[in-house]
């Protein structure tokens, strides 16, 4: 993953510091384009441990049509808990210690961090075990599963997006209107967080299906890698299921940054020497992208670096 950390690199170089909405300050560059070739492997990052499982687990809630963060509990992902978490403090009916601006904190105080914790664990608990206290609290809102297969359109119907992809590139492989789109004006209330990854594209040639996806923000030390291998992994879904092979990976991002807190770490993975790729095994017996399961799934040879902590911005 020579892209990736010429990424890094070129961040370093020509970013510009910038203040962002979690406090925590960044190095950021606008507009940044990679191109992979999945023939080449799974683009998982090899320079440190990205979990794989995290990466396929939420990719999984994605095509669900899932935004209830109980299924990522169940899955034992945590990714997405801070942003649930979030919308329950700052409701009416939470009652407990005060948790404003409880990311920085956090990091800053660790008598705070130890109370932090265990609101998060009762929380985590509630949405796991409380249907409603789910419905009302583990919901992060119109995210991407739903934009994904529940579109609502102007004129009162639902559209699954990522069904008409398929469709269509099995009807019409040479549109050019495999378009999925997660960004809704008239959503962005709805949402914990606006669309990162906010609209991808398909382009089939040669019997290869290739996947170029849009990013308005990207986080390069924790989101960008998850980012690759989901987008990696959802263009070998589709291939599998459409009968093509895979063929390229297109990045797009526009502010495209580096945390202020994550730069040793980035420095660190600089250091290390890129490892040879793994390469992805689908379940042949897979039928539907809408049924797969983490059963499915085989990466094989997977020797990365050890992982790098770092604490992700809220
Ligand atoms: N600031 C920020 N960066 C992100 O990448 C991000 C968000 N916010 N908000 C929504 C989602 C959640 N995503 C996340 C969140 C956390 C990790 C993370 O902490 N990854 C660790 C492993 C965590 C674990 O093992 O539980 C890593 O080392 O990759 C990665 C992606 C991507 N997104
Ligand atoms: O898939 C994802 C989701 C989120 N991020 C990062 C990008 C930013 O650092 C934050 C979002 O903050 P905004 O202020 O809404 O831009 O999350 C990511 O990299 N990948």
């Amino acid at each position: 993953m020579k892209q990736y950390l010429e990424l890094c690199n070129y961040v370093l170089e020509h970013g510009v510091r910038k203040e962002d909405r979690t406090g925590t300050g960044t190095i950021s560059v606008f507009g940044y384009q990679m191109r992979m070739n999945l023939q080449d492997g799974f683009p998982l990052l090899t320079t440190k441990r990205v979990p794989f499982r995290l990466v396929a687990t939420e990719l999984i809630w994605f095509l669900k049509g899932d935004t209830n963060l109980r299924y990522l509990l169940e899955q034992n992902n945590h990714i997405w808990d801070e942003w649930g978490f979030q919308k329950w403090v700052e409701s009416k009916e939470y009652t407990g210690p005060d948790m404003t601006n409880f990311g920085l904190r956090s990091q800053e105080d660790p008598e705070f961090e130890q109370l932090y914790k265990q609101q998060l664990a009762i929380y985590q608990q509630r949405v796991l075990e409380d249907d409603r206290f789910a419905e009302q609290f583990g919901d992060l809102g119109n995210v991407y599963g739903k934009q994904w297969r529940s579109w609502e359109g102007a004129d009162g119907q639902v559209y699954d997006q990522i069904q008409y992809i398929i469709d269509e590139i099995k009807r019409n492989p040479d549109s050019r209107r495999l378009l999925c789109n997660a960004w809704s004006a008239s959503e962005l209330k709805n949402q914990q967080l606006p669309p990162c990854h906010y609209a991808f594209q398909f382009y089939v040639h040669d019997g290869k299906l290739s996947c170029m996806f849009q990013m308005r923000s990207n986080d390069v030390f924790l989101g960008l890698p998850f980012n690759i291998a989901s987008y990696a992994l959802l263009t070998h879904l589709i291939a599998h299921e459409c009968n093509l092979e895979v063929g390229e990976l297109i990045y797009t991002g526009a502010d495209v940054h580096i945390y202020s807190n994550h730069i040793e770490q980035v420095q660190t993975m600089l250091e290390r020497e890129p490892r040879a790729l793994p390469t992805l095994k689908l379940n042949p017996e897979l039928k539907s992208i809408f049924d797969v399961e983490w059963d499915d799934l085989e990466l094989i040879g997977y020797d990365p670096h050890p992982p790098i902590k770092a604490h992700v911005a809220v």
